[in-house]
């Protein structure tokens, strides 16, 4: 599991750490690591260390003493090193060092960044890490831009300047990392778009912090976490006791719905799938997953007759007229977990007494659809997905998944997690409806509504990446890719 705090988080572990050290030693471990990562990178870009071209951006705070330190050890080993000085003040220590060790420094003008930019082998970012809020003020925010024309590596110290720590959010410009070194624990804005998207390729590097750290404020499970929630059968293991998944999805309108949740279902490892709709989906799914078992509902019919199932999804491509909102009603009255997605959410939206049942709920909006059931704008949610997703759980009473470029999960009570290893090829139709059946099949097979969806969105993305390679992909092609993205997760013992 890799965890990440906020900077409230960071800084009360680190007072309490510092009072026990010696004054510096925290920024002296910082600055040690990072200037490892920036040898590392430089020996790999320019071949080595010696002689290469380093652009060091400092603001006046802490974030910038990093940075002029690194930026000291660089030139000790012989890296040409300028450092642009964009605060009122500059880390006087930091500041001495880097001269002492034969780099050069200088107050910011638009003449001087250009000049060290525009010859940089790498671009170390110490204007603002985890001080920085709000939208950047001048000259950090002409500094930022013009860093982010240069043809140099970035590299971001501990935050990429721009992104707001505690949540990823970014108001203006903000610095584009190809890498960010981070200290002591990860960040949450490191994990969460945009901030993520700006952070590049993110190493810790341990200063002592571990044993001050609370209880972290998200989570993003890794393959082994997820290897080891996975639901495997076991030896007495039967079709039902693995878990059977209902899906009414699917109308006129919308077949390919249907035949996409089906499949997560079917691929994700249900032992058995139950769909439920009417002729035209039926027909399709009917000749596409012959597993599934199948009942076609007239108009206005519910899913009473269906047959006992472990948990639901309701909604991909399911409609939102009379007919539809009777299946929702008798699908939300029963007491198994649902997931419920897409027009499913349109319908609890306009008639929210829905939710209010006994049984698990999980919802997988993406912002637009979260935007209907919380009624806030769009823009709002995609800007601060976190908050909103957290908002959501709290105000529906429900387990929320937030899809989008990372997805957020939110549940009352619980860290949320995210899942930052999608790829921007998932952006295409259907694929939401695959990530539903998935998470059915996991709420069938008894997870949570927590797990189910962090394993499901974890699972989805690996499937995408195999399916992709990057090339565009399908969403049926996500389906299909589902049992190679299961081997690489659940070890070959425990098949
Ligand atoms: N503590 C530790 O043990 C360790 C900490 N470490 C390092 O310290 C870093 C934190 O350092 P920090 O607290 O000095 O804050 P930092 O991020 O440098 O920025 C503060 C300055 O930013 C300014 N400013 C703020 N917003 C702005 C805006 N929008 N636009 C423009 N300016 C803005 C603000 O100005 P003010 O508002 O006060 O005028 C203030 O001067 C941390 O990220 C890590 O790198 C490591 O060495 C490991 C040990
Ligand atoms: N830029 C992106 N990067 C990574 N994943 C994305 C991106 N955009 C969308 N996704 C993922 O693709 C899926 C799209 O789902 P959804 O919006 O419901 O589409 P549909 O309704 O067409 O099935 C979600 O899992 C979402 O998290
Ligand atoms: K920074």
């Amino acid at each position: 599991m890799r965890i990440a705090y906020t900077s409230e988080q960071i800084r009360a572990a680190e007072q309490a750490l510092m009072a026990l050290l010696p004054p510096g030693t925290l920024m002296q471990r910082a600055a040690a690591g990072l200037a490892a990562a920036c040898a590392g990178a430089l020996a790999g870009r320019a071949g080595r260390v010696y002689g290469s071209r380093v652009a060091v951006l400092a603001g006046g705070g802490d974030n910038g003493g990093d940075a002029l330190y690194a930026g000291a050890r660089l030139a000790r080993r012989g890296a040409r090193v300028e450092a642009v000085l964009a605060g009122s003040r500059a880390h006087e220590a930091g500041l001495a060092a880097l001269r002492e060790a034969g780099g050069r420094a200088a107050p910011y003008s638009e003449e001087r960044a250009r000049e060290a930019l525009g010859g940089a082998d790498l671009i170390l970012d110490g204007l603002l890490g985890i001080g920085g809020s709000g939208a950047l003020r001048q000259p950090y925010a002409d500094l930022v831009t013009l860093a982010n024309q240069a043809p140099g590596l970035r590299v971001a110290v501990d935050v990429p300047t721009g992104v707001a720590s505690s949540d990823g959010r970014v108001e203006g410009p903000a610095f584009r990392a190809d890498a960010t070194v981070t200290f002591g624990a990860y960040k949450t804005g490191l994990f969460v778009d945009p901030g993520a998207e700006h952070a590049g390729e993110v190493t810790l590097v341990d200063i002592g912090l571990g044993p001050y750290l609370p209880d972290p404020d998200v989570a993003a499970l890794t393959a082994a976490d997820v290897g080891a929630l996975w639901p495997r059968p076991g030896a007495e293991s039967d079709k039902y006791r693995r878990g059977v998944v209902g899906i009414a999805a699917g109308g006129s309108r919308f077949t390919g719905a249907a035949v996409l949740a089906v499949g997560g279902a079917v691929r994700s490892g249900a032992g058995m799938v139950r769909y439920a709709g009417q002729e035209l989906p039926v027909s399709a799914v009917r000749a596409r997953w012959p597993e599934a078992v199948i009942t076609t509902l007239k108009p206005g019919e519910g899913v009473e007759e269906v047959g006992r199932v472990q948990a639901w999804v309701l909604g991909p491509g399911l409609g939102t007229d009379d007919d539809a909102l009777q299946v929702a009603r008798s699908v939300l009255a029963g007491d198994e977990p649902v997931v419920i997605d897409a027009d499913g959410l349109t319908l609890v939206a306009r008639e929210r007494s829905l939710l209010r049942r006994r049984a698990p709920v999980l919802l997988t909006p993406h912002a637009g659809e979260l935007s209907r059931l919380i009624g806030a704008p769009r823009e709002q949610i995609e800007a601060r997905r976190l908050e909103h997703a957290r908002r959501a759980a709290s105000e529906l009473g429900a387990t929320v998944l937030l899809k989008g470029s990372t997805t957020v999960i939110a549940e009352e009570g619980r860290p949320a997690r995210v899942n930052t290893n999608g790829i921007p090829w998932l952006a295409t139709g259907g694929t939401g409806d695959v990530l539903a059946g998935i998470a059915g099949t996991l709420l069938a097979a008894g997870l949570s509504c927590y797990d189910a969806a962090s394993c499901a969105a974890y699972t989805h993305a690996l499937a995408a990446r195999e399916a992709s390679a990057g090339a565009p992909l399908a969403a049926l092609d996500v389906a299909e890719s589902l049992p190679r993205a299961l081997r690489a997760l659940l070890s070959p013992a425990s098949l």
